[in-house]
């Protein structure tokens, strides 16, 4: 058996120390945001960090394809680009923040990826932003899907409620893709996977010391929202048995038939923003 990588693993501070973020360069996956004090961001105790193996928790970036892909087929869950070795290119710090960018060449998705070259920006300050940059460098037309599936941390799922949903229709995962119509807040009452047709704000109350997050998902058609409540994770190796009640992901995402089509030489942005009430 081929001894494990250590993964590379870095971490990023404003100057005035208020502010720490972690970065692994597997997947250009944050890991941690810790800003008044508190990780706003849930990573599991069990996480792995190995080569090739996705880490459970903080905001993977799903990408070329969400969960099984639009056939239905897609291996491995979620896209390619999670485990992929992402290029570091640099930080820089502005204004009390640092912006940290990462990048995948052309060619490092195949078929109708392929095109596509990827840049991302996390800017670690008083708020988190993430910027996912995918252009279309090739002569033809290309496609994907797209998410930024972010684990926050909450006090205690079951008094954890997002507002700003009410009245949006989403497809529910947790009950055999049936499509439905959110009223009022959503609350956590048992295992829930939405997918909401809608991007834009959103509020977390009850957010890990007691906090309220406003969440902005630009350029996202859709929000996903995923609990996978007691007993959920029983087949998850990188997740405790009891850790359903910490977190919650609110993820921000472009799937199925809100796929993205490029033209040769377009662009698209989509950003993924938390500020601290
Ligand atoms: O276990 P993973 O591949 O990381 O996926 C974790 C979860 O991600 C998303 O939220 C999906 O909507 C869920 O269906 C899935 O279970």
């Amino acid at each position: 058996m081929p001894a494990l990588r250590p993964l590379h693993q870095r971490t990023f501070t404003t100057a005035d120390a208020s502010v720490v973020g972690v970065m692994f360069d597997q997947g250009a996956q944050v890991a941690s945001w810790v800003a008044g004090g508190q990780d706003a961001l849930w990573l599991s105790r069990q996480a792995r960090f190995e080569a090739g193996v996705g880490i459970r928790g903080g905001v993977p970036v799903c990408l070329p394809w969400f969960g099984a892909g639009r056939s239905g087929q897609a291996r491995p869950k979620h896209g390619i680009a999670r485990t992929m070795l992402w290029t570091f290119v640099g930080e820089e710090e502005r204004d009390g923040s640092v912006t940290v960018t990462y990048t995948l060449p052309v060619g490092a998705f195949e078929g109708s990826a392929r095109g596509l070259s990827v840049r991302y920006d996390v800017t670690f300050g008083p708020e988190l932003e993430m910027r996912l940059c995918v252009r279309n460098e090739s002569e033809q037309t290309a496609s994907f899907e797209e998410a930024l599936h972010t684990y926050l941390a909450v006090d205690n799922v079951q008094e954890a409620r997002i507002e700003g949903l009410d009245g949006a229709t989403y497809v529910d995962h947790a009950d055999g893709k049936t499509v439905k119509k959110q009223v009022g807040d959503v609350v956590f009452t048992r295992y829930t996977d939405r997918v909401y047709g809608r991007g834009g704000t959103v509020v977390l109350h009850g957010a890990a010391g007691g906090r309220s997050l406003e969440i902005t998902c630009e350029n996202s058609a859709n929000i996903v929202v995923w609990n996978p409540w007691e007993g959920g994770t029983a087949d998850m190796a990188d997740f405790g048995d009891d850790e359903w009640r910490d977190m919650l992901c609110i993820e921000g995402a472009n799937t199925l038939g809100e796929a993205i089509e490029l033209a040769p030489g377009q662009a698209h942005v989509m950003v993924y923003r938390i500020r601290i009430l």
